[in-house]
């Protein structure tokens, strides 16, 4: 595999040769768990997870750590004008992203850590950096020095007259191009005891701390939202570098879902929540829509583009689902080598769809003609590619995921029917402990038994809203 990636800090493709050979170390920022996540939040998850799989396929043993950011000014003024606690803000939309993640069948991080359980290393990071001249603590604030890091602004390209990093003027602070590594303690908010006073983390310094207690001091990929690069990621890698890290070798930045030309954004009100647009369409078709594009181009969401997703999502699964029908099963194959190079290009995912086409062009034509084991073979191909992009249409996830028609839900309306005939019997034996034993058996297990006109109907119960399934 020779993988080539579009580095932000180079600014050019450079082949991605891992520090250790055979693994690959990824930190991915994740959310402000402040809100229900909009389809622009997600699109990061979907393309970074592409990455994944796709060393993950070349037998990299990957670790991929994912943070969540439970504690920012964002979370706790919207708590409070909520009159919930913070805490309890921050664990609701942190499990609303999760789900929004699993439902699009964004893999697991290997590590998904929260800046509040990692304070100790964040005032440990501090430290050496004041040690080492490049911060310095003011009114319970502490500071990161910008002018010690003569760097700074490599990433972004900023100079550093240009710098404004959208921070108010502040008592002791040096420069006004200095960030905040730690901010002190405010009545009524939660803080953490530092040798410099109470308080809490800024957002820049928790990712670097984060990244370093799971990663180490040097890792592979830094990725994340372009709107990260500046001044998120130049922040990060100037407190690390300074405190001595090798920090990110390669830095990955995603474009946007934009609306109406704009970055999709709460703040604007121009969102579409993952719940809401799978109502449209199943997840399976949004992360096809998600992750078809370029990760470093612009989406511009429009309903009609998103059906038109859909519908070309559906016209590869309705080949694989008609291929199965006929062979009954179809094994994963191998992708081809046309899909390897569209990948390998910096994730080049329009390409290697375009790949997947063809295969399915030529598979619909095996089929026509009747020639059922190539239909097998290539459907097969499609398997593994549509794999690696996390859209497989026999993934059992989405099989399982999806409750009508599904080969689980057959299953298990097999199963459910055989229990509610003896349960008919037991009643017309009138042996009612048999019956009823039967229908609590079957609520147990969550089958919920209506006794209709029609005969006995079953379902599951859950205790969600399965948007769109
Ligand atoms: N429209 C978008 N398209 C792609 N990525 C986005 C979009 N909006 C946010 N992100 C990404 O989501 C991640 C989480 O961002 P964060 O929680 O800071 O939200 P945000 O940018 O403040 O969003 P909003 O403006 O809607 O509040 C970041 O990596 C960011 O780049
Ligand atoms: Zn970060």
């Amino acid at each position: 595999m020779t993988l080539r990636l579009f580095d932000t800090e180079a600014r050019a493709l450079r082949e991605f040769t891992p520090l250790a050979p055979g693994h690959a170390s990824i930190y991915l920022c994740g959310a402000t768990v402040q809100g229900d996540p909009h389809i622009g939040h997600v699109r990061s998850g979907v393309a970074f997870d592409v990455l994944r799989r796709w060393l993950l396929a070349h037998d990299y043993d990957v670790a991929f750590v994912r943070n969540v950011t439970d504690i920012d000014d964002k979370i706790l003024n919207k708590a409070a004008e909520a009159g919930r606690p913070w805490w309890e803000w921050a664990a609701t939309y942190e499990r609303s992203f999760d789900r929004a993640y699993e439902q699009l069948g964004v893999l697991a991080p290997s590590a998904e850590p929260r800046a509040t359980g990692h304070v100790t290393q964040m005032v440990e990071l501090m430290a050496r950096l004041i040690d080492a001249g490049h911060a310095y603590a003011a009114a319970g604030d502490v500071y990161f020095d910008v002018r010690s890091f003569p760097a700074y602004g490599a990433l972004s390209g900023h100079k550093l007259d240009d710098v404004h990093q959208g921070e108010s003027a502040a008592e002791g602070k040096r420069d006004p191009r200095d960030f905040t590594l730690w901010k002190a303690e405010k009545p009524g908010e939660p803080s953490w005891p530092t040798p410099w006073g109470r308080g809490r983390p800024g957002w820049h310094l928790e990712c670097s701390a984060m990244a370093e207690a799971y990663l180490g001091a040097e890792f592979d990929i830094h990725c994340g939202g372009l709107d990260l690069v500046f001044p998120h990621h130049e922040n990060e890698l100037a407190q690390s570098r300074a405190a001595g890290d090798g920090f990110a070798r390669y830095w990955l930045h995603n474009g946007w879902v934009t609306m109406g030309g704009e970055k999709m954004s709460k703040s604007l009100g121009n969102v579409l929540s993952v719940p809401n647009v799978l109502k449209r369409v199943r997840p399976q078709e949004l992360r096809f829509y998600l992750g078809g594009a370029h990760y470093r181009s612009m989406l511009e969401y429009s309903d009609h583009a998103l059906d038109v997703a859909a519908e070309t999502y559906r016209g590869i699964e309705a080949f694989v689902l008609k291929t199965q029908e006929r062979a009954g099963e179809i094994p994963v194959g191998k992708w081809t080598a046309e899909f390897a190079a569209a990948l390998d290009d910096d994730l080049g995912v329009p390409k290697a769809l375009a790949e997947i086409h063809g295969r399915q062009r030529e598979g619909n034509r095996a089929l026509a003609a009747g020639d059922l084991d190539a239909a097998v073979a290539i459907a097969g191909q499609v398997r593994a590619m549509m794999g690696i992009l996390g859209v497989d249409p026999l993934d059992p996830h989405w099989v399982s995921g999806t409750a009508d028609g599904s080969a689980l839900h057959d299953a298990l309306d097999v199963l459910v029917r055989a229990n509610l005939e003896a349960r008919q019997r037991a009643k017309a034996d009138k042996d009612w402990a048999a019956a009823d034993e039967i229908r609590d058996r079957l609520a147990m297990a969550g089958v919920e038994v209506t006794d209709t006109p029609n005969g006995p109907e079953w379902a599951v119960k859950t205790n969600h809203n399965e948007a769109g399934q």
